[in-house]
């Protein structure tokens, strides 16, 4: 054995062992060390362990990647140019009987028909925190709210009716896509009109959610002739990159390429997912913005019928549900933890962890489903951060020598009916012997930590809703989910595994 399992451990896993063991590692290299514990018949046996747990959990990352759904979707729609689409612009708001209309059409046949539109907008502005500010370092651009046009004829624009919905369920849900569609109706709602003229943008942001159940945005390209001024819209694990960085595979940051054309392009994305505008070069550039959401009875449904995803034929997910049932994966006392890969409104105070279950998108969808489809027993759990090491959620059991600036993970919820939170739980520092083991399989939840201030620049300011960090929790059928929790393993894949 030996050599292969015991180098799957990290240096500080395997100095933490020896001076565990008595062994005496001072001042020798790593490959001494190896040396040292590789004599040791109980090491050796559970470095065994180890470098066996650590396959499989690498089978089931590599199940998980090649099942990969994307956080875009996109089109584009040819229109007649014999019958141009119109915005009415109102001379004020279009609720009040008095208001005028003057039509701008599209395609834009000259840059000076857009007048009546530069009249009715505004400068944008956006959210920081709490607070609307105009910072035109940040955000240069012209908007016209909803309330102040319409557009002719009625439902020309309606993405419904355009088939834009059923491309967007299509794609950015496909792990639910045959569940019939009731329970998953997509709702997308008009919010605003963007203007952009040579030298306008918007930097980096993520849109505010304005409601729990908003998950994505939508924008309609409005055919006007312009360059520069794309869009570029990036995964939520690549946040900082752009389509030119070494190392950002080209599938997690999408970039636009309008303005050339006479018809509609569209782009729909996570809410989560940071997007710009870069500077728009020549022209103008004229979007409409559209809310996503489910539709809210249907947060009354329970989990998704699994069948779907047998349903879906889809051989990577086929794939990834096959690897999860291999034995040994899941096994008694050691759990596998899923940190979710997107973020999502949610006030904890008031709604039940478990309500995200309909709203899970892209990846985490498919982690879900997938291990519902493995027979394994699935909670989702919420992750709240602290500046306390391993805080538990109530106040009563704070441990006062705490204070390294560690994620406190909370929020059991196992049994959503019964009580609105669950009963609060905590993960034991990797120090405590808890009777059961996380492994965390994908993602941190100090990754959302760091994300956490970033998501105060939203496009918007909105009280009520905010992000929370949940991770989903996979138990052998049968096991107590509320049962004390143990040490939690993060980066499980690559760090030694504590037994
Ligand atoms: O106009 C666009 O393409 C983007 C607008 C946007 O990101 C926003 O309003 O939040
Ligand atoms: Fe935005």
């Amino acid at each position: 054995m030996g050599r292969t399992a015991l180098h799957e451990l990290t240096l500080a896993g395997v100095q933490d062992i020896a001076k565990k063991r008595g062994l005496d590692v001072a001042g020798k290299s790593e490959f001494e060390i190896h040396s040292i514990i590789a004599q040791d018949d109980c090491l050796r046996d559970r470095a065994a362990r180890n470098a066996s747990h650590l396959q499989e959990l690498h089978q089931v990352i590599s199940a998980l990647n090649a099942a990969q759904s994307p956080f875009v979707c996109v089109g584009s729609l040819p229109l007649d140019p014999s019958s141009p689409i119109a915005i009415l612009v109102g001379s004020g708001p279009i609720s009040e009987v008095s208001t005028t209309y003057t039509p701008v059409h599209f395609p834009l046949k000259n840059e000076a028909a857009l007048q009546p539109l530069l009249e009715a907008s505004k400068q944008a502005s956006f959210g920081r925190g709490h607070q609307d500010i105009l910072d035109p370092t940040y955000r240069r651009a012209l908007v016209l709210h909803s309330d102040r046009f319409v557009v002719a004829p009625t439902g020309s624009l309606e993405p419904h009716a355009l088939g834009i919905v059923d491309s967007i369920r299509e794609t950015l849900f496909p792990a639910v896509e045959n569940d019939g569609g009731s329970t998953r109706r997509i709702v997308a709602v008009l919010d605003k009109l963007n203007v952009y003229a040579e030298g306008d943008f918007f930097k980096g942001h993520v849109d505010t959610p304005k409601s729990p159940d908003m998950f994505g945005t939508l924008l309609i390209n409005l055919p006007a002739s312009h360059e520069g001024g794309q869009l570029i819209v990036r995964s939520p694990e690549n946040q900082m990159s752009s389509p030119n960085d070494v190392g950002a595979s080209r599938d997690q940051v999408y970039m636009t390429n309008w303005g050339k054309d006479t018809g509609l392009e569209w782009v729909a994305f996570f809410s989560d997912c940071e997007h710009e505008v870069l500077p728009v070069t020549r022209g103008k550039r004229v979007t409409l913005s559209y809310t996503l959401s489910f539709e809210r009875p249907m947060m009354k449904h329970g989990p998704v019928d699994v069948e779907a995803l047998a349903g879906s034929r889809d051989l990577a997910r086929e794939k990834l549900v096959d690897t999860l049932k291999a034995p040994g994966i899941l096994r008694k006392g050691r759990s596998l933890c899923f940190h979710l890969q997107h973020k999502y409104p949610l006030d904890p105070e008031k709604t039940p962890v478990s309500s995200i279950v309909n709203q899970l998108k892209g990846r985490d969808a498919v982690i879900y489903h997938a291990l519902q489809a493995s027979g394994a027993s699935v909670t989702l759990h919420l992750v709240i951060f602290s500046d306390q090491s391993h805080v538990p959620v109530d106040d009563t059991d704070r441990d006062p020598d705490s204070t390294s600036n560690k994620v406190t993970i909370g929020g059991v919820d196992p049994t959503p009916s019964s009580t609105p939170m669950g009963r609060p739980q905590m993960l034991a520092p990797r120090s405590h012997q808890g009777p059961r083991t996380f492994s965390a399989v994908t993602g941190s939840p100090l990754a959302h930590y760091l994300n956490h201030s970033y998501i105060s620049y939203g496009n918007e300011s909105v009280l009520c809703t905010d992000y929370g960090s949940i991770c989903i929790i996979a138990n052998v059928p049968g096991e107590d989910v509320n049962a004390p929790w143990g040490p939690l393993v993060e980066n499980a894949s690559r760090l030694d595994v504590l037994d």
